[in-house]
Parts: structure tokens; sequence; C-alpha cells
């Protein structure tokens, strides 16, 4: 995927993400844009399923694009919604984050109109387990 683009062009790419979302059940579009630390860009949107548990979020999308390119530090995270409520990443999203994520992983809430809220990594999940805990 294209690299180093700026944050209006990631909002973007965040915003189409969120247009192709496959939510026939909940009808509720999440598009996500990642910026990995060596500049490239990824993106993902929620995919449904009519075996309801089985659909996948919009961050689990552009994580996977990530990591099928081969990188794995996350600088930013673009989530986008469509409503006036802050669209937070659910609790599973949040540990996905987290294993590719930074002190300094910032991570974008969003509407269609632009960034509303940022968090770091530590803000939306504190005293987190990852890779470093299984580093013996
Ligand atoms: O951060 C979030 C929160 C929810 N969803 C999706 C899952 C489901 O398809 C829909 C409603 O929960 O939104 C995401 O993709 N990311
Ligand atoms: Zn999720």
């Amino acid at each position: 995927m294209k690299a180093n683009m700026n944050q209006h062009e990631l909002l973007a790419l965040a915003h189409s993400a969120m247009d192709n979302a496959y939510v026939p059940y909940s009808n509720f579009r999440v598009g996500a844009a990642i910026e990995t630390e060596s500049g490239e860009v990824f993106s993902g949107c929620n995919v449904e399923n009519a075996s309801y548990p089985e659909g996948t979020c919009a961050e689990a999308g552009a994580i996977s694009s990530m990591v099928r390119a081969g990188e794995s530090k996350i600088r930013h995270i673009y989530v986008m919604g469509m409503g006036d409520e802050l669209v937070t990443p659910c609790g599973g999203c949040r540990q996905r984050i987290r294993e590719f994520a930074t002190a300094e992983t910032e991570i974008h809430i969003c509407s269609p109109d632009g960034v509303r809220k940022t968090f770091l990594m530590n803000d939306l999940l504190p005293f987190s387990f990852g890779p470093d805990n299984l580093a013996v």
C-alpha cells in the first residue's frame, strides 16, 4: 500500500474503507487506517456474517493487511464511525492493536469530519498483557 500519507489522506482512506464495510446486520459502518513506523499505510472495514459472532472488526482487517505486508509497528491508527458517539475500539481490538503498539502509538477516534479524540495505547488498555510478558 502507498506510503507516507498526510493526516488528511489517512482520514480519506479510513472513510473509503468505512464506505465499503459489509454491515447488513448492524448497519454500523466502521473503517480503520494504519500508518506504520516505516510510513506504510493499510486499511480495513468491518465485515459481518449471517453467523453473527463470525463478523470481524475494521481494526482486525487493517491489522491483517499490515501483517501480510510484513509490517508490525503501528505508529497511528485512525478508527472512523458514522454516528455522534465516539467509536473507540472494542475490547478485543484494543488487545489486537496492543500486539503491534509501542508507548507512542496514537489511536485517533474519528468521525467523517475528522479526528475527534486521540488516545495512547496505555489510555485504552492500561496494565496490558503483551508480547514482552511471554519473553522469558
Ligand atoms: O471499534 C469497533 C467497534 C465496532 N465495530 C463493528 C463490529 C460490528 O460489525 C459493528 C457493530 O458492533 O461495528 C468495529 O468494526 N470496530
Ligand atoms: Zn473490535
